[in-house]
């Protein structure tokens, strides 16, 4: 079997006495997209700087597909990309000056044809020749991700990469990334703060507190095994109660009944009893899985 893309092993840094990351141990799969979750300060960027050799790690080891970042840093580095703070990009030069600029620090060389390939790729194509001082945010950050896909990286790595970005904005960068991953085999790491688009752009959830792996598990495994909060509301929440006990524990909260510990599979019978029971519903709402599952596991700390 050949070796995973990404391996992270006991790996711990600390700035003068503060310990940031300490032990931190996970691996990724091919084609998968993680979303690097945690709580401000739990030393995300901390570790994708590490990842990305801006920083040196204190101990531990961080393999990419079986070679050592330390002991093997070329190797390791040409099967990575990254867009790590804001990408680094000269204003006066067109978008395309900076491609080829970048292109050229590669080895072996780039093809024009790649280039082209990626400029299409992240729909840059009617104004690659504009000076990038004249692009928006979003086709700033579309030619950072083209400039870390050059050398055609088994793993790219994006440190908030939704930041700034418009609704539009962040739906596009889903579709790259969901390409890159399917169609590609391209493995990749986002930290963010956004637990929602988390949800719809990830595969898998990575989350660190204070340096330390808290948990990694997978959206779909989760949604079908994990229990859910649902928010009830009718005419009169008083007939609801009962009916609502039969499936969880029930609590009011302002104008609901909030049923905690089902399955999402359980809420259309629960709906489908109502009916036949003559109880009236005005309202169903199945709460942020993700976030209630964040914010439990990382004792209400926002991400
Ligand atoms: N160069 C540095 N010197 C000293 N402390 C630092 C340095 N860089 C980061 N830190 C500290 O390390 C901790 C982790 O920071 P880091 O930026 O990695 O967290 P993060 O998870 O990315 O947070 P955020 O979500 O707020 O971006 C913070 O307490 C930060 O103050």
């Amino acid at each position: 079997m050949s070796a995973k893309p990404l391996v992270i092993r006991n790996l711990s840094k600390s700035f003068k006495t503060k310990k940031i990351i300490e032990d931190l141990s996970f691996e990724l799969d091919k084609g998968k997209i993680y979303g690097f979750l945690g709580p401000n300060g739990a030393g995300k960027t901390t570790t994708i700087r590490m990842l990305v050799s801006l920083l040196h790690a204190d101990q531990g080891e961080i393999t990419v597909n079986g070679f050592d970042l330390n002991t093997e840093r070329s190797n390791a580095l040409s099967r990575i990309g990254a867009v790590v703070e804001n990408p680094e990009m000269y204003n006066l030069m067109s978008g395309m000056q900076n491609l080829n600029h970048f292109a050229r620090m590669h080895k072996p060389k780039i093809s024009e044809e790649r280039i082209n390939e990626l400029v299409e790729f992240v729909e840059l194509k009617g104004a690659i020749h504009d000076k990038v001082k004249t692009y928006s945010l979003g086709m700033k950050q579309r030619l950072g991700i083209a400039q870390a896909l050059l050398h055609k990286p088994n793993v790219l790595i994006l440190d908030e990469p939704t930041n700034g970005l418009d609704p539009k904005g962040i739906r596009q960068l889903r579709k790259y990334l969901r390409t890159l991953a399917r169609d590609e085999g391209v493995t990749v790491l986002v930290s963010t703060h956004l637990l929602s688009e988390t949800e719809l752009m990830c595969d898998e959830v990575l989350i660190i507190q204070d340096g330390k792996f808290v948990k990694q598990f997978s959206m779909d495994e989760d949604s079908s095994e994990q229990t859910v909060n649902a928010l009830f509301r009718g005419p009169s929440n008083q007939e609801l109660i009962p009916l609502l006990e039969e499936f969880g524990t029930v609590e009011e909260e302002e104008k609901y009944i909030v049923v905690s510990g089902i399955q999402q599979e359980q809420v259309p019978t629960i709906i489908q009893t109502a009916a036949e029971r003559g109880i009236l519903l005005y309202e169903v709402i199945l709460k942020d899985t993700l976030e209630d599952q964040f914010l439990e596991l990382t004792g209400g700390e926002s991400a």
